[in-house]
């Protein structure tokens, strides 16, 4: 079992708290991604998880062991953890078997079994065919595959990856994402993906840990940070999200009437909501259009229109509250000139419970 709890987990830097009593439950077998702008503490987290830096207060229990709390921290090496970064960090004297193999020999695995251990990595990331080439004869998205392979040559049961992808351009990245979901399906390993690319958690992972300096905000399934995001920090980073104010906000079932520049609109909501004067509300862009004769919508004065080949970027400013820039996408052939005033209909949005 690789199931990972951390329980109250802190960090403290020169006084500063960078991590600050994170909980979470990471269940055996899981795809999780830890996503937050720079600086929030995700390396710090990964560190901790990985046994090279100890918690100020708090645990971390790995398959119902703690290996680290303030008096205890076992060791990296002793935690069965696989750890793939940025940098590959070949061996550039080894070929890629020896690469593969050179963890296993340290471990004292003998020469028969290593070679078969690291041909089945190598088979597993499609690289069997290049195993006796150099590191330096290799292209990126190669030498990320051959990393991978050496963590799973050790066959480890959780996976620290922190933003593995970074270093490559964006056809690679899309090849390598599906390259890390083959390779979660084939090991069953627990992994923790480490990224601040929104699109990459939400592609990859079974469930999406929003940190925002040094706090676990929200941790829960794409599709719900997407459409029922908590706070106005993750409706705001999670799909280009867009926050607009709200008045009068009367509930109903799972849903309320709320008053968006003077009109009513029916949105979605939690079904705790309550009669607030006020509240946010989180709209995607793809819920908001130009509004047909008949609509009621919005007037927005438009600042500049951007042809995006399947659609054209449409973004203007609320007439009622010239602060608020937004954007939506409108069909790709459509004319309008910039400082041309527009009717805007929302078709779906959330009441952000913590914002007021
Ligand atoms: N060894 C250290 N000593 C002092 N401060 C540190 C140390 N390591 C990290 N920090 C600080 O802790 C905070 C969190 O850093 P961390 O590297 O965990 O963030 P991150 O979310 O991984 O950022 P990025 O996405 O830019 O890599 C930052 O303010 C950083 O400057």
């Amino acid at each position: 079992m690789a199931d990972i709890v951390i329980s109250d987990l802190s960090k403290m830097y020169g006084g500063k708290r960078v991590l600050d009593r994170v909980a979470m439950h990471i269940v055996d077998g899981e795809f999780i991604a830890v996503l937050g702008p720079s600086g929030c503490g995700k390396t710090t987290l990964l560190r901790l998880l990985a046994g090279f830096e100890t918690p100020d207060e708090g645990t971390i229990q790995l398959g119902g062991r703690v290996v680290s709390s303030r008096e205890a921290n076992v060791p990296p090496e002793k935690r069965n953890i696989g750890i793939v970064f940025q940098n590959y960090a070949l061996w550039p004297h080894m070929s890629v078997a020896d690469n593969v193999g050179y963890a296993l020999k340290i471990a004292g695995v003998n020469s028969q079994e290593r070679l078969q251990r690291s041909r089945e990595a190598l088979s597993v990331v499609g690289m069997e065919n290049l195993a006796e080439r150099a590191p330096s004869d290799l292209s990126g998205g190669q030498r990320q595959r051959v990393a991978l392979a050496r963590c799973l040559a050790a066959k480890p049961s959780v996976m620290l990856l922190d933003e593995p992808l970074a270093n490559l351009d964006v056809h690679l990245r899309a090849a390598m994402e599906n390259e890390f979901v083959r390779f979660h399906r084939h090991t069953g390993a627990t992994m923790v993906y480490i990224t601040h690319d929104q699109s990459e958690a939400m592609a990859l992972a079974d469930r999406i840990a929003v940190i925002d300096r040094g706090r676990l905000v929200q941790f829960d399934r794409p599709r719900d940070l997407y459409r029922e995001p908590q706070s106005e920090m993750v409706a705001r980073f999670i799909g280009n999200g867009q926050v607009l104010p709200v008045r009068d906000v009367r509930p109903e079932a799972e849903a309320a009437i709320v008053s968006i520049f003077g009109k009513d609109h029916r949105v979605r909501a939690r079904r705790s909501e309550q009669v607030r004067s006020s509240a946010k509300l989180s709209v995607h862009t793809s819920a908001m259009r130009l509004a047909q004769p008949g609509d009621d919508g919005f007037a927005g004065k438009v600042e500049r229109v951007i042809y995006r080949g399947n659609h054209s970027q449409v973004d203007f400013i609320a007439t009622a509250d010239p602060a608020l820039q937004l954007t939506l996408h409108a069909p790709a052939d459509v004319a309008i000139p910039a400082d041309d005033t527009i009717q805007v209909c929302i078709r779906d949005g959330w009441v952000i419970p913590a914002a007021a």
